[in-house]
């Protein structure tokens, strides 16, 4: 009696598999990693050849959103879920949606280098999708691979941290893998100043509370959370010296960024100025979390292999607006350098937050003796992508917007 059903899922599973490109049509494509292992695979996305740093995400949905962070960039993105593009991608200007900050998705384009998934889907369905996972890729000249084990990869990756690689495609795959000094480095750029944006410009000015954001590749639903908290957001370049400005302003905020922010010590440098002297409220997010760290003497170190995904628990060490000191967040999150935890911590700060599977520092604070405010997470509150059971930390960024009024 139960022969039927379970014979027509297997059906559906067969005939979904067939949509995963046929072998003898497929453009060939090799995953080389640094440390000597190669996985051979099916190309989709552009027909060319990249290098990257690869690394992992566990984020089960949003790969839009990953795809066009720019934290990403330079990054050849695993992803561990193994269906991937299966709702597709959407019109990323859709006027309603895109109306605060220019786009729907986190910014113009594709930012990482290339993506690997263990089974593209080629059909797609979402009511808001224009094309699929494959055609975006090679309308922003990205390569993919698909048909690789990303499990085995992944468990690579996490024994033996981010690992250099080279994604080959097509003619390139008969090649033999790159010598050791080919493969490209992008921790050795510095990445941020190749994305934040050249002159500064303001979102929602007739906003009541001015912040300034120092743009060290920021996610657009930062931008979006702080105009739809009210304020007036005027978007700085990374290294701009907001000295100068700061009387016109009630708050400054520091945005996520790709690569090593040990190549960003001269916007460390002069937050350190800043903060001497600026009692208003200050507040950074994951690069500019880092950045703020550094400012007030601690350091910042690179983890094997980062931490990149939708479900890290976060334990909160202090009490701040909504934040309860002893609760447990989950967070989304996507970063490969932390602040390293030091006893005692630098005078006038104090650990915010500490990641419940590494113990790695995810916020600072000052004390309240210090007489500054500022703060530092780095997760991401905003979390596009991730899960809404963060909700409450997402107020964190309601600490910038409100104590600006104050
Ligand atoms: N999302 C981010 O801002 C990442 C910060 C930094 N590039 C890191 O990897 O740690």
């Amino acid at each position: 009696m139960f022969a039927r059903p379970l014979l027509r899922a297997s059906r559906l599973y067969r005939g979904f598999a067939t949509h995963v490109g046929s072998p003898s049509t497929a453009v060939p494509a090799v995953l080389h990693l640094k440390t000597g292992q190669s996985f051979a695979g099916r190309a989709f996305g552009a027909p060319r050849s990249i290098y990257g740093e690869t690394v992992f995400s566990t984020s089960i949905t949003s790969y839009t959103e990953s795809m066009t962070d720019p934290s990403y960039r330079g990054q050849i993105l695993v992803f561990t879920t193994p269906l991937i593009g299966n709702y597709g991608v959407p019109h990323n200007t859709t006027p309603l949606n895109a109306r605060e900050v220019g786009v729907v998705l986190e910014s113009s384009g594709i930012q990482c280098a290339g993506v690997v998934v263990a089974d593209l889907a080629e059909k797609f369905s979402h009511y808001t999708a224009v094309e699929s996972l494959s055609a975006w890729c090679a309308r922003y000249n990205v390569p993919g691979i698909t048909g690789v084990d990303t499990r085995a990869i992944t468990r690579l990756l996490r024994d033996q941290g981010t690992t250099l690689g080279r994604l080959a495609v097509g003619d390139d795959t008969a090649a033999p893998p790159p010598a050791a000094h080919e493969y490209w480095d992008p921790s050795q750029e510095n990445l941020v100043d190749q994305i934040s944006t050249k002159a500064p410009y303001t979102l929602n000015p007739t906003g009541d509370v001015k912040i300034a954001v120092l743009d060290f590749g920021a996610k657009a639903n930062i931008l979006r959370a702080l105009v739809r908290r009210g304020a007036a957001v005027t978007v700085l370049p990374w290294d701009y010296d907001f000295a100068q400005v700061r009387d016109g302003f009630d708050g400054l905020f520091l945005t996520n960024g790709p690569g090593d922010p040990q190549q960003c010590w001269v916007a460390a440098n002069k937050l350190r100025a800043t903060m001497d002297e600026w009692r208003k409220p200050i507040f950074g997010i994951c690069m500019g979390h880092q950045i703020i760290g550094m400012a007030a003497g601690l350091d910042a170190y690179r983890m094997t292999f980062g931490n990149r995904g939708h479900n890290q628990p976060v334990l909160a060490l202090a009490s701040s607006g909504s934040i309860k000191a002893g609760r447990v967040y989950v967070t989304s999150q996507n970063h490969q350098y932390a602040l390293k935890l030091q006893d005692p911590f630098p005078e006038g700060w104090e650990p915010f937050f500490i990641n419940c599977n590494d113990s790695s520092v995810e916020g600072i604070k000052s004390t309240p003796d210090s007489r500054k405010r500022v703060w530092g997470v780095q997760f991401h509150p905003e979390s596009a992508g991730g899960p809404l059971d963060t909700i409450e930390v997402r107020a964190t960024l309601s600490i910038i917007s409100e104590g600006g009024k104050s």
